[in-house]
């Protein structure tokens, strides 16, 4: 099952800067084990915003639940869910 989320960060200012690093770092390491699983297809940065837009493959609602319920930076992000299909015009 295919979904395109986007997820933008807000990070608040007065985060502690150890916290921020150790949770940034620990995202891009959750992040790249899922795109090496194949289950986070593609991710990319939107233009002059702390978002992305990410495409991800996954068996069920339940497991991409679990994949964004588990990013380190979950508690700091909006996440917009978007479930594909196929399109009748894709060659
Ligand atoms: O920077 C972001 O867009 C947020 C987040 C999603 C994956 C990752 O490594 O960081």
């Amino acid at each position: 099952m295919l979904f395109a989320v986007r997820m933008d960060v807000d990070l608040p200012r007065d985060l502690d800067p150890v916290v921020r690093q150790e949770t940034v770092a620990r995202e891009k390491a959750y992040s790249q084990d899922l795109q090496r699983s194949g289950e986070w297809r593609h991710i990319w940065r939107i233009v002059g915003q702390y978002s992305n837009v990410s495409i991800f493959d996954v068996a069920s609602n339940e497991r991409l639940h679990e994949i964004l319920w588990g990013l380190p930076l979950f508690p700091y992000m909006t996440i917009e869910v978007t479930p594909l299909a196929s399109h009748p015009s894709a060659i």
